[in-house]
């Protein structure tokens, strides 16, 4: 279980996590919505440690994450917005290796599990290519094999849809789909809520920094306007 208690984020004068305070079960399937600026970006990222709090704390299994930064790494994988960003190698093979390989793996180990995430996103074999050849789909597709091959309990995305193409956003949505079966718990900041309500367990909605709505998709579709965030398919009857 993810236990975040208290937690308040700044950059200088501006807050943009306020004193939020969430648990998510393992395996769930959590939606993180709100507004440009409402602090979607910021919270994640105090996840897995990436960003530490002023005050308040993230645990994960009863770890404090701030403790154990590389523990908490191994346990809730992180895909950004702009997968470019995150290559850390010139082919698909090297750049997924790399998370497993600082996990101090052996070779062995590394290589099932960069084969196994590749299998898993239907890149296998591709593991020579040149990732700056690669489409924004296939891309998108190695950022999220980077993070399987760390075998997390968590996958959090960070608006995975931006740039993609309909095929590869059914791709993506396919990936996920096969996480959830496994168990993994996911977490996806998106603004854009198309396929993805009827997937969710959970819906957290923040605005100000803060979480203010939380439910079921459908539960908590006629509050979504409330915090800006448009509603781009009918959730339930009651919204038009
Ligand atoms: N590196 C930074 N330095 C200063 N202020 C920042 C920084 N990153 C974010 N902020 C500010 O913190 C607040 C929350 O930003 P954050 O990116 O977390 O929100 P978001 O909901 O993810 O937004 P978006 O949907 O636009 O990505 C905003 O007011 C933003 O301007």
């Amino acid at each position: 279980m993810i236990h975040i208690e208290g937690v308040t984020a700044t950059y200088e004068d501006v807050t943009a996590v306020d004193d939020v305070s969430v648990d998510i079960d393992d395996g769930q399937f959590v939606l993180i919505v709100g507004a440009n600026g409402s602090g979607k970006t910021t919270f994640v990222r105090h996840l897995n440690a990436l960003l530490e709090p002023d005050s308040g704390t993230v645990e994960v299994d009863g770890v404090d994450v701030t403790d154990d930064p590389i523990a908490a790494r191994a346990n809730i994988g992180m895909v950004f917005q702009q997968p470019r960003d995150q290559f850390v190698a010139a082919t698909i093979g090297a750049d997924v290796a790399f998370g497993p390989e600082n996990l101090g793996f052996d070779r062995d180990e590394v290589d099932r599990r960069v084969e196994s995430a590749l299998e898993a996103v239907n890149l296998d074999g591709r593991e020579n290519d040149r990732i700056d050849e690669l489409s924004g789909g296939e891309q998108a597709r190695v950022a999220i094999a980077g993070a399987l091959a760390m075998e997390p309990s968590y996958l959090v995305l960070d608006e995975p849809f931006t740039g993609l193409d309909q095929p590869a956003r059914e791709s993506v949505l396919a990936q996920l789909d096969a996480l959830t079966a496994d168990g993994t718990g996911i977490l996806v900041v998106t603004h854009d809520l198309r396929d993805l309500h009827s997937r969710a367990d959970r819906l957290l909605g923040m605005h100000d920094g803060r979480i203010v709505v939380d439910g079921p998709p459908r539960d908590v579709a006629d509050e979504l306007p409330g915090i800006d965030v448009r509603v781009v398919e009918r959730l339930n009857s009651r919204v038009s």
